[in-house]
């Protein structure tokens, strides 16, 4: 699944709130933010439960721990999990990315300086170059590598012998992976989205850290916004904070919260102005739809592309828009959501009264 939603970036793309990708402001205090063992990471009790067991074994053993892949959205906490690893594991880690590995040799050098039980976390793991990837495959089996000398014919194959280390690779597109890279890797932790109740404990959490007073309903507003994701609830908490200070006493309550994301354009789901444009357009413009997608990009103000990886994903998750083969519709829900009624119950809904705003979609029911 594409996960890389900010790739296509149009007018109401840009700089969303809601965006599950860092921004340079997430990046100035995620790392204050990060839990620093498993025992404080929120959630995600079967990726933790199974981490703990493979963790804990290795240690038993004294011995290094198997590799780990790590995938899911943006925002989820591979990358905090990673460094949780080497922590649990009392290890260093050092930290790198695919599109940093431009060459093998980037990577050579980078493997053969690591120590014995060493963590390497490689981010966006499927976006390392092909010869890099060949590398790894050797380095993560055999902990070996071939250092290639000189050029062309002349050219000699140097092995080297590597300590033992951890691989953690991290990827938001599981998909994109050869099957002979993922086979290397000895644990696979996917991770879900999570729960309202999860993301309250995250912001709880968090506010503690941040000095912010807010109360049990004001942390549930903002997680019921954050759309699954941590890094949104944290960066809704500290928009909802200033508000907090400059428009009340400081204290975060469930008004407050409701009040400064209205001013933020985010929804009582989540959804921010770019979804509800996409969603407004389908219902008063197409009656729900089908309607094809450039019809729809086209009525929005926006790019094909903005449409279907900024603003689909999101809604089809939440179960608002549908993608068929005659084209994208409104569910039930998206009418209750913006509190229309669809056409056909209005005009012919023989035999069934009123009920507006029930989420009886006529064009669903039988
Ligand atoms: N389980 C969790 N408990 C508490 N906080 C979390 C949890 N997961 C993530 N966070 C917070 O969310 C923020 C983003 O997490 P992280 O950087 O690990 O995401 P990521 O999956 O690596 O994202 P990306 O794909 O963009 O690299 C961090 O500030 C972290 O503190
Ligand atoms: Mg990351």
């Amino acid at each position: 699944m594409n996960w890389d939603e900010d790739s296509a970036a149009g007018p109401m793309a840009a700089d969303r709130v809601v965006s599950g990708t860092a921004d340079g402001d997430d990046h100035a205090v995620e790392a204050a933010l990060r839990p620093k063992d498993l025992g404080e990471f929120v959630g995600q009790e079967r990726v933790r439960e199974q981490l703990d067991l493979v963790l804990r074994a290795a240690r038993a053993r004294g011995a290094t721990a198997d590799h780990v892949l790590l995938s899911g959205a943006p925002g989820l906490g591979k990358t905090t999990l990673s460094m949780i690893i080497a922590a649990e594991m009392g290890a260093p880690i050092r930290i790198t990315s695919g599109p940093a590995i431009q060459h093998a040799g980037d990577l050579a050098a980078i493997l053969s300086s690591l120590t014995e039980g060493e963590v390497l976390f490689l981010d966006e793991i499927h976006r390392m170059s092909r010869p890099a990837e060949e590398m790894l495959y050797m380095a993560m089996e055999d902990f070996r590598v071939d250092v290639v000398v000189g050029k062309g014919p002349g050219a000699t194959a140097i092995p080297l012998e590597l300590p033992p280390f951890t691989l953690v690779g991290a990827t938001t597109r599981a998909g994109l992976l050869p099957p002979p890279l993922r086979d290397r890797f000895g644990f696979t932790g996917h991770m879900e989205f999570y729960a309202p109740a999860e993301l309250q404990r995250v912001i709880h959490r968090s506010a503690g850290l941040l000095d912010v007073a807010i109360d049990e309903e004001g942390a549930a507003e903002i997680a019921g916004r954050s759309r699954g994701t941590p890094r949104i609830a944290n960066r809704l908490l500290r928009r909802v904070r200033d508000y907090a200070q400059v428009k009340a006493d400081g204290l975060i309550t469930r008004e407050i919260a409701a009040r400064a994301l209205q001013v933020y354009e985010v929804d009582g789901r989540g959804l921010d102005r770019l979804d509800r444009a996409v969603l407004t357009a389908l219902l008063k413009l197409f009656g729900g739809g089908p309607v094809g997608l450039s019809t729809l990009a086209v009525a929005v103000g926006e790019e094909r592309e903005t449409v279907e990886e900024v603003a689909e994903p999101f809604l089809v998750r939440e179960g608002l828009l549908a993608r068929t083969p005659r084209g994208r519709i409104a569910t039930p829900a998206a009418w209750d959501h913006l509190g229309m009624v669809p056409p056909q119950q209005v005009t012919g809904g023989a035999g069934r009264a009123g009920g507006a705003g029930g989420g009886q979609g006529g064009l669903f029911t039988e």
